[in-house]
């Protein structure tokens, strides 16, 4: 279906209309497939000078996939192809119809994938976007330009002067710190439309980056809530910088006192800033990650002047150390707070428990996580109206503590995982054991995804599922160009970054002859503009 011709597949309120952002109509810079994936090892030869290497960086249009990338498009979209185009021919994209500092006033029309406003100068005759934090699309704000760039301008929020009574509700803002830490963009949007906000950053991901035709693209789904939206997340990393040379000499000032120089922050970083603000609680960690926070912080104040670099700290919702599994069973409620990077993590998702080292990747949402497994099974089992015998072999390619292989191990008779973290596939090894899942039927390997091809080379493609979950630049060429060969029945993708999900997964519709069956956010960090997806595809 064309996505112009299916309201469903619009971006429902918030600015972008569907035929703005239909396939094919932004000026795309090419997605760099070949430096990204290694495809023709070519690259332009290195420039003369560091001047004119400098120069040829701020000409070069961004990497595709990357923040600034996906805010260009954004741009493209709301200033119009052939204006871009007719801009960038004469070489005027740098030249801001801003000032340093100027304030002025501003309609938003659009929301951008990182949670910004952005709005459209009003000076006709020379249009430009401004991006201004913590504001809607429909309201009229006050905002002061700190910084130009390639057609636009980032400002900082003044005074919403117009509100968009739809969308805003600052009574649900529940921080005292929000519109100064980075942390959080959508406090002061009720749950609802979050869930709709981010429901429009899958849709146009895939407009922009899966290459595909439009009538390809499945309706994308409404985002799947968070059952809490405060208090979930179950780890945190507030981080400060050592005391500079300067700084230094004041040590005697403070020996003994436990008092803290009004210079030594503790917590996160500012609002478009590489500064970091001191937050001693913070309303969307767990109960029991602030009831821990100021003593963490106490011991930090106390050693300040031993550091002699920044330090980033843990501290990790876990549930206590077992003295046998079926007691901790019964003790679900009773949690700790971690906060050595070398400990082990505990938790449970559904009836199935995971253990790993508290400095080891897993998700940090744990009330979101029986959905998205749950939802996972069903896509794999319930989906398939092929009326063909279910699939028997399970793939988890970049398993980490082994959480989808493990909880989908009942409905397979054959499970493997692979994993480049050594201490994930430890611990993934333990889970199989906690869950009761025998060794004879599931197998964890540690090393590159790309090598989990040679172990799979006796698993029928046409009875087998494999599950990817890769970091935020997604898979490389090589890793797809085998899952293509190898041609699994389905393919489900789980993303922390939907762009470069849109864009692997349009290679395997175009190149492999997948059929891209559902997408679906989830939201596994309300008050954000982070958005999770989960992309299911079957091969034709
Ligand atoms: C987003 S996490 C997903 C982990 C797991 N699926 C989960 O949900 O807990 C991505 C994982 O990929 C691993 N990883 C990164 N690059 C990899 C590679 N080239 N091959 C295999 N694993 C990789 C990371 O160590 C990390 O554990």
């Amino acid at each position: 279906m064309d996505s112009e011709a299916d309201p469903e597949q619009g971006l429902s309120s918030f600015g972008l209309n569907s035929s703005q952002t239909t396939a094919g109509a932004v000026n795309k810079p090419p997605l760099n497939w070949g430096r990204d994936f290694g495809l023709n090892g070519a690259t332009d030869a290195a420039p003369a000078s560091k001047r004119k290497a400098k120069k040829a960086k701020k000409d070069a249009l961004p990497e595709a996939c990357t923040p600034d990338d996906i805010l260009w498009r954004e741009i493209n979209v709301i200033l119009g192809k052939d204006y871009v185009d007719q801009v960038l021919l004469e070489g005027q994209e740098r030249h801001s119809p801003f000032k340093y500092h100027d304030e002025a006033e501003f309609e938003v029309v659009a929301m951008s994938s990182t949670g910004n406003g952005l709005a459209k100068s009003a000076e006709a005759a020379h249009p430009w976007v401004v991006a201004i934090p913590f504001v809607l699309p429909g309201e009229k704000v006050r905002a002061r330009v700190y910084r130009n760039d390639r057609m636009y301008s980032a400002a900082d929020l003044i005074e919403v002067l117009e509100p968009n009574t739809e969308l805003r509700d600052d009574s649900g803002v529940q921080c005292k710190y929000f519109t100064r830490c980075g942390g959080c963009q959508y406090q002061m949007v009720p749950y609802a439309k979050q869930l709709e906000l981010k429901r429009d950053v899958v849709v146009k991901a895939y407009n922009n980056y899966a290459e595909m035709p439009a009538t390809a693209i499945p309706t994308i789904e409404s985002t799947m809530p968070s059952p809490l939206q405060y208090n979930y997340r179950t780890k945190i990393t507030p981080h400060f910088e050592a005391p500079n040379r300067h700084q230094k000499k004041e040590e005697s000032n403070y020996l003994d006192t436990g008092e803290r120089p009004e210079w030594f922050k503790i917590g996160f970083n500012q609002v478009g800033q590489h500064k970091v603000m001191d937050i001693e609680d913070c309303p969307i960690a767990t109960p029991i990650i602030n009831e821990t926070l100021p003593a963490v912080r106490a011991n930090a104040i106390k050693n300040l002047f031993q550091y002699k670099k920044g330090v980033s700290l843990i501290l990790r919702d876990s549930l206590p150390q077992p003295d046998d599994v079926e007691a901790l069973a019964t003790d679900v409620e009773k949690h700790i707070c971690l906060t050595d990077h070398r400990a082990t993590a505990r938790e449970r998702v559904g009836s199935y428990f995971f253990e790993y080292p508290n400095g080891s990747f897993f998700q940090n949402n744990n009330c979101v996580l029986p959905s998205l497994t749950s939802y996972v099974e069903s896509r794999i089992f319930d989906a398939d109206k092929s009326g063909s015998p279910p699939p028997t072999h399970l793939v988890d390619a970049y398993c980490g503590a082994g959480l989808f292989a493990i909880t989908l191990a009942a409905r397979f008779d054959t499970v493997v995982g692979i994993e480049l973290s050594a201490e994930s596939i430890r611990a993934a090894t333990r889970n199989a054991e906690l869950n009761h899942i025998p060794s004879s039927k599931i197998k964890f390997q540690a090393g590159d995804a790309t090598e989990i091809f040679r172990t799979v080379k006796s698993f029928p493609p046409s009875e087998t599922v494999v599950v990817i979950d890769p970091p935020r630049k997604g898979c490389d060429w090589v890793f797809l160009k085998q899952l293509l060969a190898f041609g699994p029945r389905r393919v489900v993708y789980v993303s922390c970054n939907v762009h470069t999900q849109a864009r692997d997964v349009g290679m395997m519709v175009n190149l492999g002859g997948y059929v891209l069956e559902s997408v679906r956010g989830f939201d596994l960090f309300p008050q954000t503009a982070h958005v999770e997806s989960v992309a299911v595809l079957r091969l034709e």
